[in-house]
């Protein structure tokens, strides 16, 4: 069986020097693989470089030694917009295009010229609780946890296999953050949709993930079952996240 998603050796130099570590690199050797559609928590304290990975396994910063593959193939032999086709990042901070609502929901399809499918895209608006948004406003207009939300519709619409997602529910109240798990959750039943999720909330965690991936100290220092890893009487998640 050819391995979904698979992290070899993935490596992140440090730019110049770091007097603090004595390392030369951010994170190294880090080596990891999703054999099934999984939903994977990234964990680990601030500055570990968790962003960065999630931006590497996207394309969108360089790996400096190492490799990913999707299906058995490289990175290095795919195009980098099917790549992202496939593979798909959704930052914290939320970027709108210029333009509405609507013209941001279609972007992603007519980057990769499909078909843009409006029931689906109302389903998902809400899903994730903005089914009274006026899809003819100015997308700049809208506030930090709508933007947030919007952006993930948008990379839905195209249907990823693997969704990298950077914190996305940071901006978020309680019911809205909620909204987003069960959709995602739903995404990964349904669809077969793996997510690599990094999150600082344990108990969203706990929630949505079936494995963690914990970085510390440059590698990824911890690969379990969630249950495993909040229940094996060590106490790393109340000491070491936020
Ligand atoms: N190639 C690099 N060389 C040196 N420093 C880097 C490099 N890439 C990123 N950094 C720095 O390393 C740190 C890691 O950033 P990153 O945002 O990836 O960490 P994080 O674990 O996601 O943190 P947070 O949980 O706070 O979001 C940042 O200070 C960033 O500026």
């Amino acid at each position: 069986m050819t391995t979904l998603f698979e992290l070899k050796n993935i490596t992140k130099n440090y730019w110049e020097s770091n007097e603090e570590t004595s390392r030369s690199f951010l994170f190294a050797n880090i080596t990891a693989t999703l054999q099934k559609p999984e939903r994977i928590a990234l964990l680990g304290k601030s500055g570990q470089g968790k962003s960065t990975l999630l931006r590497m396994l996207a394309l969108l910063d360089t790996v400096d030694n190492g490799d990913v593959c999707f299906k058995g193939v490289s990175a290095k032999d795919t195009d980098t917009r099917i790549w992202r086709m496939n593979i798909c990042y959704v930052a914290q901070q939320a970027v709108m295009l210029p333009g509405t609502i609507e013209d941001n929901l279609k972007t992603v399809s007519k980057l990769h010229n499909s078909t843009f499918d409006e029931n689906f895209a109302r389903e998902l608006m809400k899903d994730v609780g903005l089914s009274d948004l006026d899809w003819g406003k100015q997308a700049t207009d809208l506030s930090g946890g709508e933007k947030q939300r919007v952006s993930l519709v948008r990379s839905l619409l195209i249907s990823p296999s693997i969704l990298l997602l950077d914190e996305i529910t940071a901006s978020l109240d309680q019911q809205s953050k909620e909204y987003v798990e069960q959709l995602l959750v739903k995404f990964h039943l349904e669809k077969g949709t793996s997510f690599i999720w990094v999150t600082h909330d344990t108990e969203q965690a706990k929630k949505i993930s079936e494995r963690i991936w914990y970085m510390e100290d440059g590698t990824l220092a911890i690969d379990s079952k969630t249950e495993v890893f909040f229940e094996n009487g060590n106490d790393f998640p109340s000491q070491v996240m936020i």
